[in-house]
């Protein structure tokens, strides 16, 4: 019956390509969680865990009657997931009329970490600035003091260049020059050009970056005088792909020649080392897979490699966990006052607040690595670093913002056989 069954909402991005590429996998992710969970008999004791989700495609305003149709139709949710930043900014912004935490798995914009805007929001997936605590460290280990930015006119690429722009200051790393553009790089590459600019942090989706690539190719800033830094969740041969279809006038072979040696940063989303998670007791290779049998039944992007191919779906399986674990810690405060989450409504503040304060001190080894949030309702990760050396990617080491601590394998490789040059000793063309 209904008494021993707690109720959360879902909106997940399935149809249209599930919003980003993986965005798919997310729901499967969640049930999966969701199987964990209630098969545990000492984490709701006496309750079941029961998701009620519906497809947003990734679409804010398909979100928000999601949300409106979770919220408005019984039984009562005790608070709400959901995926993609523009649904998440949506869903986010008008949940808090309900006292409801919303808890975002996929969501990456840096707009979101707004307590102000966003009181409730929590998100297993990390914010895009996280990406810059690593590009100033790369920067200071090389020494490149002076440094450019090429991005997208875009809301997630302007907010984190903005944030990038503060640390680069704080770092005492000058910004020569910031080039924007809305589809077509060729002016902006010009103009890096103009401004003699040789470290480059490009900020832009994977069909953008395509472009760029070959105006870079097309305009010489590639090769030993130059360092681009790339974002890392790019498909893993994305520069020799869809060449054709997206009418890119370089061969593969110039698109390899001006992708070599650019470095790639991502936040890492599978828990890199084979230690087991402290919950469901399966290490992130038992959970691939699960997954992957999951997959292989449920939607044609079995054929995707993977984890790229769902790189996410650890931060929606870690989701459910986190709502459990914030569950349990609020049925044991609830217990003290004869209280359990069954008295929870939407205009009770009350025990809102016990769920925010339970979700707040979340810490635990999920399959995404350590889950913790800032203040800021933003996921903690360490991040990742590649290059692209002979054509494919190396992994040369990991950052931990937290403990400022870069592991760092040595392989990097640089054209011309040393690193690249940039700074005050050598400002510009002599
Ligand atoms: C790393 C990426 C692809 C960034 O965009 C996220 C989707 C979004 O922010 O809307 C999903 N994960």
């Amino acid at each position: 019956d209904d008494d021993n069954v707690l109720h959360i909402g879902g909106i997940f991005p399935i149809r249209g390509e599930g919003g980003w590429q993986g965005g798919q996998a997310c729901e499967p992710a969640a049930n999966l969680a969701l199987e964990d969970v209630n098969n545990r008999r000492d984490l709701l004791p006496g309750f079941k865990l029961k998701l009620h989700w519906n497809d947003s495609e990734c679409e804010p305003g398909l979100g928000a009657s999601v949300m409106y149709n979770l919220v408005y139709n019984q039984p009562q949710k005790l608070l709400l997931l959901a995926g993609c930043s523009t649904v998440c900014t949506t869903v986010a912004e008008a949940a808090k009329m309900w006292n409801l935490v919303v808890l975002c798995y996929g969501a990456s914009s840096p707009a979101l970490s707004d307590r102000n805007r966003f009181p409730t929001l929590f998100r297993t997936h990390p914010s895009a600035t996280v990406h810059n605590p690593t590009r100033i460290k790369l920067m200071e280990k090389f020494g490149w003091s002076r440094v450019a930015i090429l991005q997208q006119a875009e809301e997630v690429f302007i907010s984190t260049v903005e944030d990038l722009e503060a640390r680069c200051k704080v770092a005492g790393i000058e910004i020569v020059t910031r080039q924007s553009f809305l589809s077509e790089p060729t002016d902006a590459v010009r103009n890096l050009r103009r401004q003699d600019a040789r470290i480059i942090v490009g900020l832009f989706y994977v069909v953008a970056a395509r472009r760029v690539l070959c105006e870079v190719f097309k305009q010489g800033l590639y090769g030993k005088q130059y360092v681009w830094f790339f974002i890392g969740w790019y498909e893993d041969n994305w520069f020799e792909q869809n060449l054709e279809r997206e009418s890119i006038d370089c061969t593969a072979e110039q698109m390899r020649m001006a992708a070599e040696g650019h470095l790639t940063t991502e936040a890492l989303m599978w828990n890199q080392n084979k230690e087991e998670t402290t919950i469901s007791k399966m290490t992130s290779e038992d959970f691939r897979l699960r997954l992957n049998e999951v997959l292989s039944k449920k939607y044609d992007i079995a054929n995707k490699r993977y984890p790229e191919g769902y790189q996410e779906a650890p931060l929606a399986y870690d989701a459910v966990w986190s709502v459990a674990l914030a569950f349990n810690k609020t049925m044991s405060k609830l217990l003290k006052h004869g209280k359990t989450l069954k008295n929870f409504t939407y205009t009770n503040k009350e025990i809102a607040d016990e769920i925010y304060s339970a979700m707040n001190s979340t810490r635990f080894l999920g399959v995404s690595g350590g889950v913790a949030f800032s203040s800021q309702g933003d996921r903690i990760a360490l991040t990742q670093i590649e290059q692209v050396i002979n054509g494919s990617y190396v992994n040369l080491g990991y950052y931990d913002t937290q403990a400022d601590n870069l592991t760092w394998a040595n392989k990097e490789r640089w054209i011309g056989g040393k690193v690249p040059r940039r700074d005050r000793t050598c400002p510009g063309p002599s």
